[in-house]
């Protein structure tokens, strides 16, 4: 039978899932596994180099047939802990905000934010060449993933995107979701999300496995941060998220 491709993010939250799937043979038997960077995890997506990718909500605007093929997510309700704007100005002083090149998201989040809740309008640059530096007193960035671990008290502000739109709207978010670009076997999809929900599961045992990071509480960060179910609400959210991005 034809392996399923599938494209999942190389970051530490996708670790519980990738525990699960490691963890069942059934699963790693029928399909190809790629990890990669956000952006690229959509990229293949659309380019039909993939059958499923752990993608940014926001991506699925470039896709003609998607849907969503598991009840888990990259989620939060309220701060994330991994999704920052860092600035060494409040968010009203900033006059160049760089995006993530990784993030589809996240760049779509802040560009939401700036114009319906804080009601500003800095010059967003994409892939700045000093991109991450925040040199100048009035250049941020927009940050996502691991890259953002223990950096939290290096900038004078620092804003949880996940809590900003909590604020906004109410409403928790989903940042990827498990997105198929055609119709997916039922059974594969069945064992699929078990696979996915045994790594959920199995988080105190892959914690035994992980090392520890700096001024970084990553069992917090995968219990209490990330949050993992694609509930009606997150749904909720993706669909309020996309009808922003439309309007930008
Ligand atoms: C919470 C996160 O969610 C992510 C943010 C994404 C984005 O901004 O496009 C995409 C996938 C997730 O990994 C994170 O990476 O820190």
């Amino acid at each position: 039978m034809k392996k399923i491709r599938i494209s999942a993010v190389s970051y530490t939250n996708t670790k519980p899932f990738l525990y699960g799937i490691q963890h069942s043979p059934n699963i790693l038997n029928k399909i190809e596994l790629s990890l990669d960077a956000p952006a690229d995890c959509a990229q293949k997506l659309i380019d039909d180099v993939v059958d499923i990718g752990l993608i940014p909500v926001a991506a699925v605007l470039n896709i003609p047939h998607w849907e969503l093929v598991s009840d888990y997510c990259i989620g939060a309700v309220g701060a994330v802990n991994s999704v920052f704007i860092f600035s060494n100005c409040k968010i009203a002083d900033v006059k160049t905000l760089q995006l993530d090149p990784q993030s589809r998201s996240s760049n779509n989040l802040a560009k939401v934010l700036l114009k319906n809740y804080w009601e500003l309008t800095p010059q967003l640059i994409t892939n700045a060449d000093d991109y991450g530096k925040a040199s100048d007193a009035n250049t941020a960035f927009v940050q996502i993933g691991d890259r953002t671990f223990g950096k939290k008290n290096d900038y004078a502000f620092v804003y949880d995107l996940a809590e900003e739109w909590a604020e906004f709207t109410g409403l928790p978010f989903m940042f990827a979701g498990w997105i198929a670009n055609k119709p997916i076997p039922e059974d594969f999809i069945a064992e699929f999300n078990q696979a996915l929900k045994l790594g959920l599961d199995s988080r105190q045992q892959l914690f035994k496995e992980l090392s520890a990071i700096d001024n970084f509480d990553v069992q917090d960060y995968l219990m209490n941060k990330i949050d993992f179910n694609a509930t009606a609400e997150k749904k909720e959210a993706m669909q309020l998220f996309l009808d922003y991005i439309r309007m930008l």
